[in-house]
């Protein structure tokens, strides 16, 4: 990104294709085999699609059989409820994604989330102890894609084993940005436009020797899994963004965050960022609160201002909807406030600044309006 360009800061919507996604892609996109086919530009395709298989899993900390392509996230967490919650109770975090929400079954439990955003684990405890007969699947993600919350993982992950029951974790927002220990999850949803990668793929990532029925049958692809030819273009650039992906970058986003945010809250006192208390949260994603002013305006006069930003749980389709997470977080209209930055991997060393003048521009467009 250059001066005088918008500046992107919408990196939980999707991250810019890194260089070495893109190579991986058009490289892949002239291998005309189909990974089925016995011939020898099937086998190419074929060795390709393994490749890739074996950098996600080793990047990730999963045996490269235990790696499972989808379309994306959301498919990866759709696989990961049919399969593994079928036959089983299923409790879900009251702040996940839509895409493990509109998956999870009709009677599915909720597990509150503290006013800092994270998981409670009392009454996480209690959920699974109130049938501990019956075996579980907890779904807690990894970071939250509109506050950057991260649940305590490791804890929630040992009251699972403690009662039995399986942990599926939607680490979209999480992966690439953060160290994930491999070992907590007996599933993990990835996606690769998250990290760098292009639209069209993710993966599930399964605990060694636990079986997945397939939600999508067809011709026995991904070990039976899940059908349909592999998107093998998607899949190298996926896999190489994924390696190319370094929490170590996490330091220098965090203190490009930390400027945005001071400067943010010094310029107007009465903002707030939400989740800024809890102990940890991704290091490129804010969401600032400014009370008193409706966000889809906000995100449209900060559009002007040359800044793209989202607003509340955007993600979706260009509607803003009223925030589930931040209403499980004890927030109420004032939740319709709320913008989220998420600085993306290649965020200029300037951004801060430059998102503040945009903000201080926007305030002042707004306040016109309003006077
Ligand atoms: C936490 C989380 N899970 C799942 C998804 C869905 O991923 P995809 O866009 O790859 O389907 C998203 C997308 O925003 C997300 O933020």
């Amino acid at each position: 990104m250059t001066a005088g360009e918008p500046l992107y800061l919408d990196a939980n919507a999707t991250e810019p294709l890194r260089p070495e996604a893109r190579r991986a892609t058009v490289e892949a996109l002239d291998l005309t085999g189909n990974p089925s086919s016995v011939h020898a530009s099937g086998r190419a395709a074929r060795r390709r699609l393994e490749d890739a298989r074996e950098a996600i899993g080793e990047r990730f900390g999963a045996d490269p059989g235990d790696v499972v392509f989808t379309a994306g996230g959301t498919e990866a967490n759709a696989l990961a409820l049919a399969g593994l919650g079928r036959e089983r109770r299923v409790l879900v975090g009251a702040t996940e994604h839509a895409a493990v929400l509109a998956a999870a079954p009709a009677g599915a439990a909720t597990v509150p989330v503290r006013r800092d955003g994270t998981a409670d684990l009392d009454a996480l405890a209690a959920l699974l102890a109130a049938d501990a007969g019956a075996p579980a699947l907890v779904c807690l993600m990894a970071a939250n894609n509109e506050t950057g919350v991260l649940h305590p993982l490791a804890d929630a992950a040992a009251l699972c084993r403690a009662h039995g029951a399986l942990l599926h974790v939607d680490a979209v927002q999480a992966a690439g940005r953060v160290a994930l220990d491999p070992g907590l999850a007996d599933s993990t949803a990835l996606s690769g436009h998250k990290l760098g990668g292009p639209p069209g793929a993710g993966a599930l990532l399964l605990r060694p020797g636990l079986h997945l029925p397939a939600l999508i049958g067809g011709g026995g692809q991904e070990r039976g899994r899940r059908g349909g030819t592999e998107p093998l273009p998607a899949i190298a650039g996926f896999a190489a963004a994924a390696v190319a992906a370094k929490p170590e970058a996490a330091d220098r986003l965090a203190a490009l965050r930390g400027r945005l945010e001071a400067g943010a809250l010094a310029a107007a006192p009465e903002a707030v960022v939400v989740g800024a208390d809890a102990p940890r949260r991704l290091p490129n994603t804010s969401c600032i609160l400014l009370p008193g002013v409706a966000a889809e305006a906000q995100v449209i006069a900060l559009d002007l201002a040359g800044v793209r930003v989202s607003a509340g749980a955007a993600c979706s389709s260009g509607k803003v909807a009223r925030s589930h997470v931040l209403a499980a977080m004890g927030l109420g209209a004032e939740a319709g406030c709320a913008i989220r930055v998420s600085l993306p991997w290649d965020a200029p060393d300037d951004a801060p600044e430059r998102f503040l003048l945009g903000w201080s521009a926007m305030r002042s467009r707004l306040s016109r309006r309003a006077a």
